[in-house]
């Protein structure tokens, strides 16, 4: 059955609620792939043995973490594609051109189509400008976060992204500054001709990681109006603190109350950008019952889970899903 085009279900099914996969770096460094190098999860797919070996062991982690997200009730999952810009690939692999990069990334999608099926809705999924640097939980873009040529950045991902038929929606994550907001929201559909979301990385006191409030995005959303990109469909949070996540939302669905929103926190631990490790947090953590109750009360339509959720917690969320909507 031919998937229904996803701006097309967000209207005609006003109520309908999708769920996301879980955190696919951090679970593919729970079945043994060491993710913690300068192109994180992405290290699976550069040597070629995993395409040219069919019973390759990293092929077959991929694979079973896919089928466990889809057992587990994920209906829309992600292309484990996070720091695999063309500056990230070629300056820390032996994947040089451009020739080359485009190839690596069409094999990704197209292997991620092959391990989700055709009925499941995929998204390309794109990291931040500051994944490179690891400043997705800064938003410190340096001293002139005006002057970065984000276009040129995400060019050549986007080129192959737009093109690819096995991919729904692509997925603009963890974006922590209102530079690199503004500049992916510039762009027409000759830049972005898919349908995309924006994720941002916000700070657990509610304000964007360089500082800037829900309003002030708000406001860059609502200053475009009706010149605003058709394909933008949703905006949201990512890798955002489990306790604060549902407040951080609501805070968006006030300033936004017509945009469709969609939230993946992380599991609630805190990175440690230096040694590449998750720290523990000793909070208690609200239930997944509680906090989707409470994204679906402001309009979230995909709801799912970012670092270090596992596909228990995917379990958890379409539970909860089933039940609110
Ligand atoms: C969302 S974070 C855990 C991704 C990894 C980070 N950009 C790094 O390079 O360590
Ligand atoms: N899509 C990425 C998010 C990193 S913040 C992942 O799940 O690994
Ligand atoms: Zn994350």
């Amino acid at each position: 059955m031919a998937r229904i085009p996803l701006k097309q279900l967000l209207v005609d099914d006003p109520k309908k609620v999708l769920v996301l996969d879980g955190g696919q770096g951090t679970e593919l460094e729970n079945r043994g792939i060491k993710v913690a190098n300068p192109v994180w999860s992405t290290i699976p797919f550069i040597s070629e043995s995993f395409w040219s070996d069919e019973s390759s062991a990293n092929r077959k982690i991929v694979k079973e973490m896919f089928n466990d997200f889809l057992a587990a009730g994920a209906e829309i999952l992600m292309t484990i594609t996070y720091q695999t810009s063309f500056k990230s690939v070629s300056e820390n692999t032996p994947i040089k051109t451009l020739a080359a990069y485009d190839n690596l990334l069409t094999r990704i999608v197209n292997f991620s189509r092959d391990c989700i099926g055709e009925e499941k809705y995929l998204i390309g999924c794109i990291g931040p400008w500051g994944a490179h640097v690891c400043c997705e939980f800064t938003g410190d873009y340096g001293p002139n976060p005006e002057s970065i040529d984000f276009y040129q950045y995400f060019k050549p991902q986007l080129d192959n992204f737009n093109k690819n038929e096995n991919l729904d929606l692509l997925g603009f994550e963890t974006i922590p500054n209102i530079h690199e907001l503004k500049a992916i929201l510039s762009w027409d559909e000759s830049i972005l001709s898919k349908p995309f979301y924006i994720g941002l990385s916000v700070h657990e006191h509610g304000v964007l990681r360089d500082g800037t409030t829900m309003e002030g995005v708000a406001k860059v959303i609502k200053d475009l109006g009706d010149k605003i990109n058709p394909n933008f469909l949703l905006l949201g949070i990512n890798c955002v603190s489990f306790n604060q996540s549902p407040g951080i939302l609501e805070s968006l669905h006030r300033a936004l109350p017509n945009v469709p929103l969609l939230a993946y926190p992380n599991s609630g631990e805190v990175y440690d950008t230096e040694k590449k490790i998750w720290l523990p947090n000793s909070d208690k953590l609200n239930s997944w019952d509680t906090v989707v109750k409470q994204y679906i009360g402001s309009g979230a339509r995909i709801i799912g889970g970012c670092c270090r959720t596992a596909p228990k917690d995917i379990l958890e969320i379409s539970t909860a899903v089933k039940k609110y909507t």
